[in-house]
């Protein structure tokens, strides 16, 4: 690679047609850390601010072919895997991470978008999961995928671990609120870490665990070690949300500014 070219990443998710969330989030979220993205579109949703309109999944063999396209030209340093849609779009992402071709893969467990719309299923992300160097559920996609409730910290920690067993090395489990501060809980695969920063108050956070998952890859591709990639991705998440406080982009829960340094 000649000097100054960015590391590139890829990212395996659906487009929003708001822009906040999805393949334009990831994307925004890899240049804003000067990283080249790249992006195999396994679904196009109809969405807004206010909430998801329509699906409309691709075939199998299209998200195939984008993601063999990238990996043949290209050196894919860090993979970012958002909403799968069919299984059988799982299917041909697990093969290819299963022959090794997804280096520094962080799956973020789609399942339902914050407006309620469902955009996944457990059986759809749940064959992905082995392959995974780290997984990024919330705390309703941990509640799913543990099928336990998930609300406090403790219990943060429990799911972290206890989807930790189902094969990825490690989990982060995000979206708990404790005095003050926004906190995730990592499980190292060794240990737990409580990640914590200043909550923000705001209504425009849609986006938020696609852009936090795609700059942990990002971080990734740089060549950061997976707790300084979190560290920074959380600190990167809390300042594009504290830059958008104030937007005002549509009627609903708005996107958070990926350029906000
Ligand atoms: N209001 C907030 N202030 C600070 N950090 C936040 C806030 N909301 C979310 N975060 C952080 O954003 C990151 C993504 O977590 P979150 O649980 O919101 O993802 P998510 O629910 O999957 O998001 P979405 O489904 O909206 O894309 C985490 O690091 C979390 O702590
Ligand atoms: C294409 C796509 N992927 C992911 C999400 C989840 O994001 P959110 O929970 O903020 O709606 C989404 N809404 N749309």
């Amino acid at each position: 690679m000649s000097a100054g070219t960015p590391p590139v990443a890829l990212t395996v998710a659906g487009s929003d047609s708001g822009a906040g969330a999805g393949i334009q989030a990831d994307l925004k979220a890899f240049a804003a850390q000067r990283v080249y993205g790249t992006s195999a579109i396994t679904a196009i949703t109809a969405q807004n601010t206010r909430g998801v309109v329509d699906v409309h999944p691709l075939p199998a063999a299209v998200v195939g072919a984008q993601i063999d396209a990238v990996l043949d030209d290209m050196p894919v340093a860090a993979v970012k895997i958002g909403m799968l849609g069919g299984a059988d779009v799982a299917a041909e992402v697990a093969a290819r991470a299963r022959d090794g071709l997804l280096p520094n893969l962080v799956l973020d467990p789609v399942l339902y978008a914050t407006s309620g719309h469902r955009l996944g299923a457990l059986a759809v992300v749940e064959p992905v999961l082995p392959y995974a160097l780290l997984v990024t559920p919330n705390r309703d996609e941990a509640s799913a995928l543990t099928r336990t409730p998930v609300d406090t910290v403790a219990e943060m920690a429990a799911a972290a671990r206890a989807i930790a067993g189902s094969g990825a090395r490690c989990v982060v489990v995000t979206g708990g609120a404790e005095d003050g501060d926004a906190v995730d809980v990592l499980w190292t695969g060794d240990e737990i870490r409580v990640l914590r920063s200043p909550w923000v108050p705001t209504d425009n956070d849609h986006g938020t665990g696609c852009t936090f998952s795609a700059a942990v890859a990002a971080r990734l591709a740089h060549g950061d070690d997976l707790f300084t990639a979190l560290d920074r991705a959380k600190r990167y998440v809390a300042a594009g949300l504290a830059g958008a406080r104030l937007w005002k982009v549509g009627g609903g829960r708005g996107p958070l500014d990926h350029f906000s340094f």
